[in-house]
């Protein structure tokens, strides 16, 4: 079938769009697969599927797919992509819509400058709804937040991490790291991301504090790997970082692809992400 996309970015982290209101979409996982690869298709780390919402208090529907083909709850960059696409092709006249996702409702709002600003909801913290196998692990209290030892493999030898764990609707692993730049996020993010102890597998979050107001983030995503930002990464690393008395919000976060900035006042209150929404081309597909 021939399928018309748009190809869209937010500090990085790239996306294929789908109108699946005009369009009738089923696709296999390895279709998803297809359109996602950088060769063999149009190459994205996720896919935003926009369909009619299912339920009445939202505007639209928003589904996601990882470039690995699994449809999962949540991704805040695309979000942001999403009420950029649902205005410019002219789907809503709201600077504000609300959004139906798997993980509950969202709130994207379109900026004057040109950004977007997102209300993703509270984070869930409590391990077993993340979800965290935290049976017979003894956590290291630290702060107001417990840190989870894991041991994986560095170079042939044993290392213990200390990870906190966030849900924004996705499950997030999160250390602090003395230097993002150099962190073993290869060696380390496929051993988190398929770790037993997460049932759903999870995103992991390598953390640097520059200052109470600026962090350094590198997420290798579930399902995605290493991306250039993760929306829901840079929340939960920051909700992390304030937990553990680290951070004070707002707070810039500065990832390979760009700066996004997250807000948060503290449990049972929302995180709201903000950052670029940017169309890079449109086009069709035979799939
Ligand atoms: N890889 C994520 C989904 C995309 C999240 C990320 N791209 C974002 O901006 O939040 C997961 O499997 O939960």
């Amino acid at each position: 079938m021939k399928l018309k996309f748009t190809k869209m970015q937010g500090a990085g982290n790239d996306f294929v769009v789908i109108d699946a209101i005009s369009q009738q979409i089923d696709f296999s996982t390895a279709q998803w697969q297809r359109l996602a690869d950088r060769r063999f298709g149009v190459g994205a780390d996720q896919i935003l599927i926009v369909e009619r919402p299912t339920v009445p208090d939202a505007d639209f529907r928003y589904r996601i797919f990882n470039s690995d083909g699994g449809e999962v709850e949540q991704c805040g960059n695309g979000a942001r992509a999403f009420a950029r696409f649902v205005s410019d092709q002219g789907l809503s006249g709201e600077r504000s819509i609300r959004v139906q996702t798997m993980s509950g409702i969202i709130a994207p709002r379109l900026e004057d400058d040109g950004s977007v600003t997102v209300d993703m909801g509270a984070p869930v913290l409590e391990p077993a709804q993340v979800p965290f196998d935290s049976a017979a692990l003894d956590g290291m209290p630290e702060g107001r937040d417990t840190l989870w030892p894991l041991t994986l493999q560095l170079d042939g030898a044993p290392v213990q991490v200390a990870v906190s764990v966030v849900s924004m609707g996705n499950p997030h692993a999160v250390q602090t790291v003395l230097d993002a730049d150099t962190a073993p996020v290869a060696a380390l993010g496929p051993q988190l991301e398929c770790h037993p102890r997460f049932p759903k597998r999870v995103n992991a979050g390598f953390m640097q504090i520059v200052g109470r107001h600026h962090i350094k983030l590198r997420v290798f995503e579930r399902g995605a790997g290493e991306t250039l930002a993760c929306g829901t990464g840079a929340c939960a690393a920051v909700v992390a970082g304030i937990r553990r008395a680290l951070l004070d919000s707002p707070v810039r976060v500065s990832a390979r692809g760009g700066e996004l900035s997250i807000a948060w006042a503290g449990e049972g209150e929302p995180v709201y992400l903000s950052g670029p929404a940017v169309t890079v081309f449109e086009g069709e597909i035979t799939l």
